[in-house]
């Protein structure tokens, strides 16, 4: 099976501005290790079919390639020949004139060929390390490009400002146009905290009869990507960039979370705190990803700070050190509150039969980062709600099982470990813990404080306020 690439062209390079252009001699499809082969005068590349992100076919505007196709893959130095200078892995785009039938299901259409209906792009500033702006400028408005479309007429762009604008711009703009019935793409620049704000401004006000859910696609640009990681998006090197090009969108699991009335959500390194929303007359707060007590809880809210947010995905890790071993020697802290469940398909609350607790963690997905497989039972958008939690343990032991979830989820095979299938959770503090820390509940990465006396619950809500794109 042979392709016949004529070259690539050097303005619309997707990872450089100034991209050389090659003649390619033969290109060749290997079907059984899944790799496109290039090889010509200057220009040597192995394409793992993995590292393509789409196959445009072109327009008749295209004149020089009547009936081909723009492919558009993950570059890297190795399309060079050694002699020439690539420090950056780019976004190489390349002109096709046939294609073998292999590649037919990597085919998008162009946005010249379909009505384009309105597509916001969320830019995160601070999300992550904070890469979302150059990644945005580097390539995603180049791979947009690619395809048709152009800033301005055909998505608008917002970059955040404040934690609040992601909430914003969806209660006002996205939720307006939702409601009058107007299908929309969201493209989603950040890490689970962008997710759970549009979940939240999409949830919290009433909907018209029309109500379209808006399709998000997400290119992971946080720490965690709990999601991302969950439904797939990156399963290959296209940094979420396959899904927006060829994805397909369906219903975004989601559960509600209520609260006693004086629990209150800690921001700004906890230095400030606001009331929660009401629906109902109850405190309410709707996630997609995790609901927490205990260690994890209390990991997530110590490393929310801007010294830890320099390491990456490695806060997690350094803030676990820290609480598990305290630096006057203590053992780790051991959470007092009483813990009830709804099992799955059932309609009675059971007690868990435990005083103390140090990791209690409820769950819709299966990973909380790429390698962290916290619900391996999890199946991706499957709607279900999972519990993992035990109880009081060494600081060692707690390292060693919680380290088993790192090879595919080990952990829930261990003794120590309960884990269960569940509708609802619901974890009441009875002044059983006089300092706030112990009181910290976690929602997807939102932290909320309970009061001593204190209570959340949470169900899975039976809704679809928003679709999510996926491979
Ligand atoms: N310009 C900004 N000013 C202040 N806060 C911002 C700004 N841009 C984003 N934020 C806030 O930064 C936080 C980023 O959270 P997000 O979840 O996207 O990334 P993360 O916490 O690194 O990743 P994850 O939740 O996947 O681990 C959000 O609370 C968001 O509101």
């Amino acid at each position: 099976m042979s392709l016949e690439f004529a070259w690539a062209i050097p303005d619309t390079y997707i990872g450089a501005d100034d991209g050389p252009s090659f003649i390619v001699d033969e290109v060749t499809y290997d079907g059984s290790n899944g790799v496109v082969k290039v090889e010509g005068s200057d220009v040597k590349a192995d394409i793992p079919v993995k590292d393509i992100i789409a196959v445009v076919p072109l327009t008749a505007d295209d004149k020089s390639f009547p009936g081909g196709y723009a492919l558009t893959y993950v570059g890297s130095n190795d399309v060079y020949t050694p002699d020439m200078e690539d420090t950056t892995r780019g976004y190489h785009y390349l002109k096709v004139l046939t294609l073998p039938e292999e590649l037919n299901n990597l085919i998008v259409p162009s946005a010249r060929d379909k009505a384009v209906h309105h597509v916001h792009i969320i830019i995160s500033t601070l999300s992550g390390t904070c890469q979302a702006e150059s990644f945005y400028e580097n390539s995603v408005q180049k791979f947009l490009a690619s395809v048709g479309y152009r800033a301005g007429s055909s998505y608008t762009i917002h970059t955040t400002t404040s934690a609040k604008s992601v909430q914003e711009l969806t209660e006002t703009d996205i939720l307006h146009s939702a409601n009058k019935g107007q299908a929309q793409r969201i493209i989603l620049m950040s890490g689970d905290g962008g997710i759970v704000d549009i979940v939240n401004a999409l949830s919290l006000q009433p909907h018209s009869d029309c109500y379209i859910p808006p399709a998000m696609s997400i290119l992971p640009m946080g720490t965690g990507n709990a999601l991302a990681h969950s439904i797939g998006i990156t399963d290959d090197r296209t940094s979420g960039l396959s899904s927006l090009a060829r994805g397909s969108s369906k219903p975004l699991p989601i559960f509600r979370a209520t609260f006693s009335p004086g629990a209150r959500l800690l921001l700004d390194e906890a230095t400030r705190e606001e009331e929660l929303p009401v629906v109902d007359k109850v405190p309410t707060v709707y996630g997609a990803v995790v609901c927490s007590w205990g260690m994890h809880a209390g990991l997530v809210a110590d490393s929310d700070t801007k010294e830890y947010r320099k390491f990456g995905i490695d806060r997690f890790k350094m803030a676990a050190k820290e609480a598990l071993y305290p630096s006057d020697g203590s053992p780790p802290h051991a959470y007092k509150a009483k813990i009830s469940v709804l099992p799955a398909g059932t309609s009675s609350w059971q007690a868990v039969p435990r005083e103390e607790h140090m990791y209690v963690l409820a769950t819709m997905v299966s990973n909380l980062e790429k390698t962290f497989t916290v619900s391996p039972a999890s199946s991706p958008l499957s709607g279900s709600l999972r519990l993992v939690h035990f109880g009081p343990t060494t600081a060692d032991e707690a390292m060693r099982v919680m380290g088993l979830a790192y090879q595919g989820g080990k952990h829930v095979d261990e003794p120590l470990v309960n884990y269960e299938d569940i509708d609802g959770m619901r974890i009441e503090i009875e002044g059983r813990e006089d300092e706030a820390r112990w009181r910290r509940i976690c929602l997807d990465g939102k932290i909320i404080r309970l009061e001593k006396d204190g209570w959340v619950e949470i169900r899975k809500e039976n809704r679809t306020v928003v679709d999510v794109v996926s491979m």
